[in-house]
């Protein structure tokens, strides 16, 4: 099938992540141009649009999608807000990178499938960026292999900085571990059925009644276990770390020592301090891989039956949160479009 031209991207919402992602297709992608801005913040979404050439602001993302240069939408508006866009697009036929998390709930991801079924082709790619991180797709090839064996156990840490003074308790498990459960259900091929949520003492660093940090546990029906830490006032750095525990071995990625100095009587490197840092190369190659097989008229990568799974297991770690013990995860059946 011939490619199509360079695609016109309509980026909704132009915070931290779409102001990124803009600079990213302008500076990084190739193949793809910056058409439309939209925020509901009419003088950001302007002074974004400014450092695009031919770019157009909007304050309605259905107006940006009815624009005639416009091929493809990247959804970056906080999650309460992807549902309407999502639909939106659905409605014009516009393939979608929609960013982290699919919908802020289990109801509102099963609508948005419902509607992709209905447009019956899939249209969205789930911006779960750590299945494009070089370190966790040499541990998917390594596991690919078999040769480690069967993986019994997965041991992850999660560690931001410091978290926004308005996050609460369940923002750990919805906007942090959202990611274990997307790594966990894509590296070992399995889905998670039962989420248990235990909290330590919180640090004197977290915001007041702020439970941070927290160690959560999935159980999986392919009988494996796994936990996370989330800590998201560490103070030190971000770090993302895993360690895959086989029949026959283990693996573990995200140590972060690309480099190593000796100085003064002492070894060290540095940590990230961000995941604009630490996953840029990530970043960068989700967004290529959509580009390139969005002009061949493809849809690849995270699905909505990977947003929707995501979200359920999220309802079951914040019914855990809430009502402690060991909360299960329910899921519809899988429709074959996601076979
Ligand atoms: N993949 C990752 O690692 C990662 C990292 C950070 C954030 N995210 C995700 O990216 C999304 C955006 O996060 P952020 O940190 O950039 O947030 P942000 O608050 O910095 O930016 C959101 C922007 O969207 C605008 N907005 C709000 N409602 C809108 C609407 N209905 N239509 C258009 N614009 C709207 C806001 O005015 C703001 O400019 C969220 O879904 C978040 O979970 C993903
Ligand atoms: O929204 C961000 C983002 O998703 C990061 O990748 C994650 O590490 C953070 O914990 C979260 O707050």
């Amino acid at each position: 099938m011939a490619q199509r031209g360079t695609l016109g991207v309509a980026v909704v919402g132009t915070g931290k992540m779409g102001a990124d992602h803009v600079r990213r297709i302008q500076e990084v992608t190739s193949g793809a141009r910056v058409a439309a801005v939209v925020d509901v913040d009419a003088e950001r979404a302007k002074a974004v649009a400014a450092r695009a050439d031919g770019c157009t602001a909007y304050t309605d993302p259905a107006a940006a999608m009815a624009a005639a240069d416009v091929d493809a939408v990247l959804i970056a508006s906080p999650g309460p807000a992807h549902e309407a866009a999502l639909l939106t697009a659905f409605e014009h036929g516009l393939p979608v990178l929609c960013e982290k998390p699919l919908t802020p709930d289990a109801a509102s991801a099963l609508r948005v499938l419902e509607a992709e079924r209905k447009v019956g082709r899939r249209l969205v790619q789930v911006g779960f960026m750590r299945r494009y991180d070089a370190e966790y797709l040499r541990l998917k090839s390594l596991l690919e292999t078999g040769q480690l064996g069967r993986p019994l156990m997965l041991h992850n840490r999660h560690r931001n900085v410091a978290s926004a003074p308005d996050w609460r308790s369940e923002m750990l498990i919805n906007d942090s571990v959202v990611h274990e459960m997307d790594v966990t259900r894509w590296l070992l091929g399995q889905e998670i059925t039962a989420v248990t949520v235990l909290c330590p003492r919180p640090s004197a660093n977290a915001p007041d009644a702020l439970r941070d940090p927290q160690f959560v546990v999935f159980e999986t029906d392919g009988g494996a276990v796994v936990d996370v830490e989330i800590f998201v006032n560490c103070g030190f750095g971000y770090q993302v770390q895993a360690e895959v525990v086989c029949e026959r071995g283990t693996a573990r990625i995200g140590e972060g020592h690309a480099m190593v100095t000796n100085m003064a009587g002492r070894w060290g490197g540095t940590i990230a301090q961000d995941f604009t840092e630490r996953f840029a190369d990530a970043y960068d190659r989700e967004l290529q891989t959509w580009v390139d097989a969005t002009r061949a008229d493809e849809v690849i990568g995270p699905s909505v039956w990977d947003g929707y799974a995501v979200a359920a297991v999220c309802e079951a770690g914040v019914r855990s949160l809430e009502e402690g013990g060991r909360a299960e995860v329910e899921l519809v059946e899988r429709p074959g479009l996601y076979a």
